[in-house]
């Protein structure tokens, strides 16, 4: 029998013996909502000499930025960044999220990325601060490399058995799960802690699975599916693994990827189970709740413990704050503190404003004086600025964005005629590359309600959007006209 079948070993992560979590709970970087429109870009679709392909990765134009980005790209993988921030200009929709996430995807899924908007920091329950503090923790990794005494193999039994509900007296709890391991060396048959069992249902683990439960945390780790059912399916975008050598119980090296902010969580929720005995223990043993400052700092000083004991590296990852010019001059103070960290992310920053004020330095000061605050490019305080290495965007010509569109159109599965194409292009060269983007969408539901058969979206239909949707330009143009109208009278 296993030895972790008599412990109290839960789901939640435990301390390990440096006194902090180390168990990764799903990734804190996953943001998917502004990636989607972003789905064709690859990476920067540089050649081996660092000049930009046409069109390479899914991107097209934009040679310059892409080269410029290429460069930063090396320095950062030879860990040379030098806290000075990356900051992108460039009129609305020329690509500046694009090039950030390519740079990231360049970097590969190891390196984390951790986009946000500046407009994300005003809350009425966060603080402003707190908000950047906890997004800059995202954006740095750690790899803990740890022997952990594991129970590793191909599961060939997984019977949970139940038993009635000691509290309620309605219903059935499982009281034990018994789970079957199978090496190539041999087999081991484990009675395992119920909480074990949620841990292996969250990793959505079957019969013919290779996994790997910690001894003393009794957390689960599916590696994927054994060998043996290799031929389960024509197509599957299963991974299959081999099955593991050695004996069942056994010492392993794990690396994990984690990052600062996935540590930060994990220790400041509360541990244990859900019922009264464990809550009030939390209570008594002061279970912190809150990610304070503190916490943080003492999160820091193990980190830097593992980092000198060489069982841990840290992976700087990328930050990237869209509408850089949404911050307020807290948050600027607190961004220049934050860059000369020693455990900085690389930053990267991006405008589409000219120069305009600086949010938190305007005032409505008494007696009815008011202040227009500090002016400053980009909205960004000179300072901050200096700092920053500056790229800039340009605007599309027509036969870019035309590919552009033409690429778009493909992965949506949007037929559309050629003729069509030209026009909005000829539009987005008039209006902007975003504002054509989105008509793509709607023009093909337009075409397809009236049951037209045929070679897909047409001029008319997009014409017909042209009335009924309209871009920044018209839409101010028409304001105008009715100020003009109402001076008149
Ligand atoms: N050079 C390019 N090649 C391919 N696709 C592009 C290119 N530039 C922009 N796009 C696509 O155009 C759309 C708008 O670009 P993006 O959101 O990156 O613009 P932006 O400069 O960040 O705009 P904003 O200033 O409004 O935030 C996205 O779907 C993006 O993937």
């Amino acid at each position: 029998m296993s030895a972790i079948a008599s412990s109290s070993s839960t789901s939640a992560p435990q301390p390990n013996s440096g006194g902090i979590i180390t168990q990764p709970p799903p990734p804190s970087t996953l943001r998917e909502s502004r990636i989607a429109t972003h789905s064709h870009i690859k990476g920067l679709g540089l050649a081996d000499d660092g000049t930009a392909m046409d069109f390479s990765q899914g991107f097209i134009g934009q040679t310059l930025a892409r080269e410029a980005l290429g460069l930063h790209l090396s320095l950062l993988k030879m860990g040379r960044h030098s806290g000075r921030p990356l900051l992108l200009v460039g009129p609305p929709g020329t690509g500046k999220t694009a090039l950030a996430l390519a740079l990231s995807q360049e970097l590969g899924s190891k390196v984390p990325f951790c986009a946000m908007v500046g407009s994300e920091v005003y809350s009425g329950e966060v603080k402003k601060t707190e908000v950047l503090g906890s997004c800059f923790r995202r954006a740095i990794g750690l790899r803990i490399k740890e022997t952990k005494e594991v129970y590793e193999g191909e599961v060939t039994e997984l019977t949970p058995s139940e038993a009635e509900n000691p509290l309620s007296g309605y219903g059935k709890t499982i009281s034990h799960v018994i789970v079957g391991l199978k090496t190539v060396k041999g087999t081991k048959q484990l009675r395992l802690d119920p909480s074990v069992y949620e841990a292996i249902q969250k990793e959505r683990v079957v019969i013919g699975d290779v996994i790997y439960i910690e001894a003393n945390t009794g957390a689960v780790k599916r590696v994927g599916r054994s060998d043996a059912y290799a031929s389960e399916y024509d197509l599957e975008a299963e991974e299959y693994v081999p099955l593991p050598k050695g004996d069942v119980h056994k010492r392993k090296e794990l690396v994990q990827d984690v990052t600062l902010n996935d540590l930060d969580m994990a220790n400041a929720k509360p541990q244990g189970g859900q019922d009264i005995m464990s809550v009030m223990g939390q209570l008594v043993k002061g279970g912190r709740t809150e990610v304070t400052d503190k916490l943080r700092k003492e999160i820091n000083k193990v980190v830097d413990k593992y980092i000198e004991q060489g069982v841990a590296e840290l992976v700087p990852g990328v930050l990237f704050i869209d509408e850089v010019h949404m911050l307020d001059m807290e948050c600027f103070t607190y961004l220049n503190r934050a860059l000369e960290s020693p455990m900085s992310p690389y930053v990267v920053l991006a405008s589409n404003r000219g120069i305009c004020t600086i949010r938190g330095t305007e005032y409505d000061g008494i007696l009815g004086s008011s202040s227009e605050g500090i002016r400053s490019p980009h909205g960004i305080p000179i300072d901050l600025l200096d700092r920053c290495m500056i790229v800039k965007t340009s605007l599309y010509r027509k036969e870019e964005i035309k590919r552009i569109l033409e690429m778009r159109c493909k992965i949506e599965g949007i037929q559309i005629t050629g003729e069509a194409l030209d026009r909005l292009a000829e539009q987005g060269e008039k209006t902007s590359l975003r504002f054509v983007l989105q008509l793509l969408t709607p023009s093909n539901i337009l075409n397809k309600t009236k049951g037209a058969v045929g070679a897909g979206v047409s001029v008319e239909d997009v014409l017909e959007l042209n009335e009924l949707f309209l871009d920044a330009k018209r839409s101010t143009g028409i304001l105008k006209d009715l100020e003009d109208l109402e001076n008149k009278y």
